[in-house]
Formats: structure tokens, C-alpha cells, sequence
């Protein structure tokens, strides 16, 4: 014991040259190890560590010993040094790993780290224990990193035989928790992987619904949206609802040219009184989305309506109303090509219109029908047709060559159109006569028909 605290000291001068990281622990020193460290003392000074946790562990009783019965420095430590009574060491921790010392000039330098289980009873009571302790986590530490560092960060000319008992299982610890972060990394890659697959799938899936529309997300957006609601159309059997006046909008297809080009359809009807604006819109980002709009109408005739139908809900009333002393008029309003023509004065077969399915055809067979009635026979009312045509804020009559027409009020406030044609008809013969007159005059659809078909 009292040789220890000499070397101590000794060695307390040396430490201001020499400052491992290591730390060693011995219980006593025979003639041998004297030997050895004195040999060592000319050839690889050990550190302050080392010397501390002698002197320490020397006060203490002695009863502490290298878990590999070496030296302090290590060197030739396990072979030189003849095993200690001691307790028995944790064989299956333990590991020993052995560095080739450098070539020349290098230090040899040792340690053992004793687990907790192998620390002495006497020894873990001592008040000394908290700072060991420390001292061994310490060195865990070093060799964990020593360890996982394939030996990469030792200090050049550091060589060592090193038990490391401790710093094998936290190594292993340690190990094992970047193993489980790895193996969750690439989890979740794989889970990327496999949702990223499955969306390319949907979008190859969605795109070969319209295979080359360049607008394909849109019209997957808006397809999405109509299986989303309910769709409860007009189908011409709901009852017709007595309005003072009824506003109503109409759908028309896609004509040639649009579906040429590939454009969207972005009106949805749903119910007989609603109409849905599916707007395509771009964030900043360009992500794509949709602004639905909602509107309500008396009637809603979606893209499968007849004129017919749309007759029955709108002008037809109408009819009634005059023949019961009151006053009617009917128009339709929308930009060119929407429908207006088609609606009014009938079908197109290619570039010939089909009169007798227009509203206006409707229109007169009812007039010329109540006419014929028992009721209105005997008073024998008289039929006269104008056709005349506002464009561009002018009036022009259709049946006199397109005339220009001025518009005037009268001195009851009444609205009058100075000369315009009036022709009395008969039968509904007459009437289509007249309208395909008249829309040959036009002037308006003329340039849109040739746009759109
Ligand atoms: N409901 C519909 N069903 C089928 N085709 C339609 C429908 N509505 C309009 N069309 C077609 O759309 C084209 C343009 O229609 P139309 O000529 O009636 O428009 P418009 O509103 O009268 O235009 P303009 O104001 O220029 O006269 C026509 O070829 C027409 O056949």
C-alpha cells in the first residue's frame, strides 16, 4: 500500500507530460509489477487517471483489482502479472481489444474497466464510489466511441490493451438503438415507397380515363365532386309551377370543336333548380383545385333536355296567359353559341334548322290550338307575326329585308318599334315560314355558327 502512494506521487510529476484518457485499477503490486511499471516508467509514463484511481483505490483498503489483473499500463500486463486473489470477474461481458502498439515512439497505455457487478462490497460502500463511478463512465465513454469508431478518433501513438466490459454492452445498447433507427428509416422509406407507387397508379389510372386531355385533373377533380352528390334532374314529369315570371338556364353540350380541344365540362345540374359552376383555379403553387358554385333557377335543364321540356316549363304558361287577356313575352339571353337559337327556333341538322322543334313552333301550334277551342272559335281572333332582330344596339326587321328600326315610346308609355313588319298567319305553317325567313336574315349566329360547328 505504501509503495502505491510513492508511485503515486512519482507519477503525479510525470502526469504534466503525459494525459490519457484511460483509467486503470489495481489492488496491490507484487515485486513483479513493480518491475513491470518501473520498466514502464522509462518507456510509457501512465496517465494521471491511472494514478489517481491507485492512489484512490489504495486508500480504500486495496481491495480493488484490475478486472484483467494488468498493470496500469497495460503493457505485457496480462502475462507478466501472475492473477491476483480476487473475486471472479463477469466473464461474458468482458472483451478485450487489442490494438498493435505504433511502431516507434509510441505509448503504450492501459486500462481495465471494471463493471459494477465486479466492484467489491467493501469498496461500493467507500465514499469514493460516486467519483469512481463517474470515472468508469468515463471511460465507457472512450471505448464506446473507440469501439463504434473502428478506432478512428484514438489519439496517433495511442495503443492499448483495454478491457472493456462496459463499454461493450453500451456499445452494444447503442448499437442496437441505431440498428432499430435504421430499420425504421427504411420502414418508413418503403411505406414512401409504396404509397408513392400507389398514387402513380391512381394518376396513370385517372389519366388513362381521359388518355391525352391535358386537363385530366380537372376533369378527374370534377368527377370526383359529381360522385360525391346526389343528382335528381328534371325529367319533364314534375308539375309546372304557376311564377309570375320564371327564370330559367339551360345547359347545352359540348359541340364539336370543344371536345376537339379537349375542354372541360364544368356544368353540373343536379336537381331541376340547380345549376353548379365547377371553376378550375390554380394556387400560387400551381397546385390545381376547383371553386364550386352553386346557383338556383325556377328550372334547371341539364344537357340532356329537350326543347320540349324546356317549352313546357317556360313558354307554354305563357300561351295561357295571353288567351286569358293578359301579356307575355319570352326571351332568351346568353353570349353566342350558347343555345339561344337552338332553343327558340329549333334543332340544327348539320347547317338546316329543324323549325318545328323551336319554341316558336311550339309556341304557335298552342296559340292555333286554343284558337280552334270551342272557347276562343267564336270570337275569331286574328294572328300576326313580326320578326325583327336586336344587334349591337339596333333594330333591324327580319321580314323586310333587315330594316333599320327605331325604337319610341308612345304617349301611353308604351314601348313601340316604328315600322315594323306585322304579317297576319293562320296556321302554324305559316309562322315556321316566316321564321326561317327571318333567320336567314339574321345576323347574329351567323359568324358563332360557323365558329362552333
Ligand atoms: N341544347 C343543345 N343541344 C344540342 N346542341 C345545342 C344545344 N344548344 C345549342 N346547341 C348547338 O350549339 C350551336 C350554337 O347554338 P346557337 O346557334 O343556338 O347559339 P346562339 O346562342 O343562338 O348563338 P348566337 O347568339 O351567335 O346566335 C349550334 O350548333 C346548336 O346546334
Amino acid at each position: 500500500m505504501c509503495c502505491s502512494w510513492l508511485r503515486c506521487r512519482r507519477r503525479v510529476a510525470d502526469s504534466t507530460e503525459n494525459d490519457a484518457p484511460m483509467e486503470a485499477f489495481e489492488k496491490s503490486e507484487t515485486p513483479a509489477e513493480e518491475a513491470t511499471q518501473e520498466e514502464q516508467k522509462t518507456t510509457s509514463p501512465p496517465s494521471r487517471v491511472t494514478r489517481n484511481n491507485q492512489m484512490r483505490l489504495s486508500n480504500a483498503g486495496g481491495a480493488y483489482t484490475n478486472g484483467h489483473g494488468g498493470d496500469t499500463t497495460g503493457r505485457r500486463g496480462a502475462e507478466n502479472v501472475p492473477p491476483p486473489q480476487q473475486p471472479p470477474q463477469p466473464a461474458p461481458t468482458n472483451t478485450r481489444i487489442t490494438q498493435q502498439p505504433p511502431p516507434s515512439g509510441g505509448r503504450s497505455r492501459a486500462g481495465s474497466t471494471p463493471s459494477a457487478a465486479s466492484v467489491p462490497q467493501g469498496l461500493q460502500q467507500s465514499p469514493y464510489m460516486p467519483h469512481l463511478q463517474r470515472r468508469m463512465h468515463n471511460v465507457k465513454e472512450f471505448t464506446a466511441s473507440s469501439v463504434a469508431g473502428g478506432g478512428g478518433a484514438r489519439p496517433a501513438g495511442v495503443s492499448s490493451t483495454v478491457s472493456v466490459p462496459h463499454a461493450v454492452a453500451s456499445g452494444a445498447v447503442r448499437r442496437s438503438n441505431v440498428v432499430k433507427e435504421v430499420e425504421r428509416l427504411k420502414e418508413n422509406r418503403e411505406k414512401r415507397r409504396q404509397r408513392q407507387a400507389e398514387l402513380k397508379e391512381e394518376k396513370e389510372a385517372l389519366m388513362n380515363l381521359d388518355p391525352g386531355n391535358p386537363n385530366w385533373e380537372f376533369l378527374a377533380m370534377i368527377r370526383e365532386y359529381q360522385n360525391s352528390i346526389e343528382f335528381r334532374p328534371l325529367t319533364g314529369n314534375e308539375p309546372v309551377e304557376d311564377h309570375q315570371i320564371t327564370v330559367c338556364v339551360r345547359k347545352r353540350p359540348l359541340n364539336k370543336k370543344e371536345n376537339l380541344k379537349k375542354e372541360v365540362d364544368v356544368i353540373s345540374v343536379p336537381t331541376k333548380d340547380q345549376m353548379i359552376v365547377h371553376e378550375p383555379k390554380n394556387k400560387v403553387d400551381l397546385t390545381k383545385y376547383l371553386e364550386n358554385q352553386k346557383f338556383r333557377f325556377d328550372y334547371a335543364f341539364d344537357d340532356s333536355c329537350t326543347n320540349e321540356v324546356v317549352y313546357k316549363y317556360t313558354a307554354k304558361p305563357l300561351v295561357q296567359t295571353i288567351f286569358e287577356g293578359g301579356m307575355a313575352t319570352c326571351f332568351a339571353y346568353g353570349q353566342t353559341g350558347s343555345g339561344k337559337t337552338h332553343t327558340m327556333g329549333g334543332d340544327f341538322q348539320g347547317k338546316t334548322q329543324d323549325c318545328k322543334k323551336g319554341i316558336y313552333a311550339m309556341a304557335a301550334r298552342d296559340v292555333f290550338a286554343y284558337l280552334k277551342s270551342p272557347k276562343y272559335k267564336p270570337l275569331n281572333l286574328i294572328v300576326s307575326a313580326s320578326f325583327f332582330e336586336i344587334y349591337s344596339g339596333k333594330v333591324f326587321d327580319l321580314l323586310a329585308d333587315k330594316a333599320k328600326l327605331r325604337v319610341l315610346e308612345d304617349g301611353k308609355q308604351q314601348v313601340q318599334i316604328v315600322g315594323l313588319t306585322e304579317k297576319v298567319v293562320d296556321n302554324v305553317d305559316e309562322v315556321l315560314k316566316l321564321i326561317q325567313h327571318g333567320n336567314a336574315a339574321r345576323t347574329s349566329g351567323q359568324v358563332g355558327l360557323e365558329e362552333l360547328r
